[in-house]
């Protein structure tokens, strides 16, 4: 029997004026799989994980998680149905702790909206203490966030994203910005973060060093749509690829 994707993104269809960001784009993530997104600047890689995650609203088309409707929904009400997302440049407080923003993030899955007080009382805090443990950020955890190098903000942003305990993630570039060695610690403490929870990954990545070490499959953004998809090997061997993506 097939498996049903966790991820069904249909057609999907928004141009902003003349300009195509998604413009009948669609994909297909099997459970447990790490999917990366490359393509051009320009190409529509943020705009559909804004659409996946309800940040955008698209013209036309479906976004289907576990077989259920994502479309339009907000971004709060997917995160609860168990989607969370990093973002290309991190969205942390800066003048709270590591640990402290892992616990808003926390009272925003549990809906405790006016403060995260409460969860500090309520043995989360030992919960998101395992979970910098798992990333290696415990001897971050009561630092100021404003503090802390790119690189380990990155790494927070994320870790406020599988602090919703999410059962698909997105990750937009995470990686840019930071040195190739710090790139292969992000990467690897990451996954062995996903395959902990058995978290289906789809990420958007510029550095194919990065692409080739830790996606299980490419799709090739272009103009909005995919335009190739295939293993790393596959797609990296592909002439356009070289061309329009690796030299680019
Ligand atoms: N809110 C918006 N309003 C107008 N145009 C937009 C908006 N969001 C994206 N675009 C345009 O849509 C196109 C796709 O943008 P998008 O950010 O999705 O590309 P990208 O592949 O993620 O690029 P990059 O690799 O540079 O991050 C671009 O031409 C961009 O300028």
């Amino acid at each position: 029997m097939t498996q049903r994707p966790v991820l069904e993104a249909r057609n999907l269809r928004l141009h902003f004026g003349g300009v195509a960001a998604a413009d009948d784009a669609s994909l297909s993530v099997a459970s447990g799989q790490r999917v990366a997104i490359i393509g051009p600047n320009g190409a529509g890689k943020t705009t559909f994980i804004n659409i996946c995650t309800g940040y955008l609203k698209p013209q036309s088309g479906s976004v289907l998680f576990e077989g259920r409707e994502m479309t339009g929904l907000a971004p709060r009400r997917i995160v609860r149905n168990g989607i969370a997302r990093s973002f290309q440049l991190p969205q942390l407080f800066l003048d709270i702790t590591v640990l402290e923003n892992l616990l808003v993030a926390l009272a925003a899955r549990e809906g405790i909206w006016n403060s995260w007080m409460p969860l500090e009382r309520h043995g989360k805090r030992d919960e998101m203490l395992d979970l910098l443990d798992v990333i290696g950020l415990t001897d971050a955890a009561h630092r100021l966030t404003r503090e802390l190098p790119e690189g380990m903000r990155k790494l927070v942003d994320i870790a406020m994203a599988l602090a919703l305990k999410p059962r698909l993630i997105f990750m937009d570039e995470p990686t840019s910005g930071v040195s190739t060695q710090e790139k292969f610690t992000i990467m690897d403490v990451v996954i062995r973060a996903l395959e902990q929870n058995a978290t289906t990954a789809v990420f958007v990545e510029h550095d194919m060093d990065v692409v080739s070490r830790y996606a299980d499959s490419v799709a090739v953004w272009s103009g909005g749509r995919i335009s190739l998809t295939g293993t790393p090997a596959e797609v990296l061997a592909d002439p356009d690829v070289r061309r329009n993506v690796v030299g680019a």
